[in-house]
């Protein structure tokens, strides 16, 4: 069974638009963030961006067919603060990778990519009663962006999500993910970020996203870089040869930033 839209020559993003119209807008994700564009605004500094996770808000990871979710309770979660006029609750978090370490963010810093990047997404739960139903307003959902460098050490918060891929390799697969998870170490020290309006990465690409994305790299080991590759987009049941339906890279390039306005917070 062929997959609607991927990453791959003939279903990657330049196909999207095809059976996915919101894919051709102009508020897409990823951008290219050209730091010279980006305008301080005082108003992000006075609200300092703050958020909250109860170690223990994790219950599932699942393999998409296009990445790893780990799936979150969000009811004691709470982002808020910065670019956001709302406390937004975690929903998920994810990533993407590249087939190589120089490549695999889905936005870049003045045309540099970083070999991957983590997204923690949020919903509006004040203004809107569903993820779903969020997802389909502009102010709905609040995405936290890391990139990741490689580093010599293992991240060892990351570690505890990687144990369990081996679980979930194919495509539908999921485990429980019931692991303690300190967020803070997946996040940055320095909050200092860049914010503009955008939207998902994926398709629908709902035109719904705040994007904060953190200006400071976390790290992750070239060993748990090759662990996300080992998992596959297709299911158990398709009969592919083994080093096929590798999910080497489930990245998008970046969008025209267009007119919209990229604010920074931080040197
Ligand atoms: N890369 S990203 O921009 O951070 C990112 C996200 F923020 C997402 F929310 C999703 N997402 C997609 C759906 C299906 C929904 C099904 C109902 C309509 C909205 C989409 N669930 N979560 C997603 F896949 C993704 F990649
Ligand atoms: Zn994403």
């Amino acid at each position: 069974m062929s997959l609607d839209w991927g990453y791959t020559d003939d279903n990657g993003p330049s196909t999207w638009a095809e059976k996915y119209p919101l894919a051709a807008g102009a508020r897409q994700s990823p951008v290219d963030i050209d730091t010279s564009k980006a305008t301080s605004d005082n108003s992000l500094v006075d609200r300092e961006i703050d958020w909250s996770y109860p170690s223990n808000c994790s219950y599932r990871i699942v393999n998409t067919g296009y990445g790893w979710r780990v799936d979150t309770y969000g009811d004691d979660t709470a982002l808020s603060g910065g670019p956001l006029s709302e406390v937004y609750k975690l929903e998920q978090f994810h990533c993407h990778w590249g087939a190589t370490n120089d490549e695999g963010s889905e936005h870049t810093v003045d045309g540099k990519s970083y070999a991957a990047e983590l997204h923690l997404v949020h919903w509006n739960s004040e203004k809107y009663s569903s993820f779903k139903e969020a997802a389909s307003q502009p102010d709905g959902l609040a995405v936290l962006g890391v990139f990741m460098e490689i580093g010599n050490a293992d991240n060892a918060e990351l570690e505890k999500i990687i144990s369990l891929i081996p679980k979930i390799i194919h495509k539908g697969q999921d485990s429980q993910a019931s692991f303690d998870l300190d967020f803070g170490s997946l996040l940055p020290e320095s909050k200092h970020y860049w914010t503009y309006l955008g939207s998902l990465t994926t398709p629908p690409c709902n035109e719904c996203v705040i994007w904060t994305v953190f200006k400071e790299p976390i790290t992750i080991s070239e060993r748990q870089l090759e662990v996300f590759r080992s998992l596959k987009s297709v299911g158990e049941e398709d009969a592919i040869e083994p080093e096929e339906g590798k999910l080497v890279k489930n990245y998008r390039p970046p969008l025209p930033l267009g007119n919209r306005v990229l604010r920074e917070c931080g040197p």
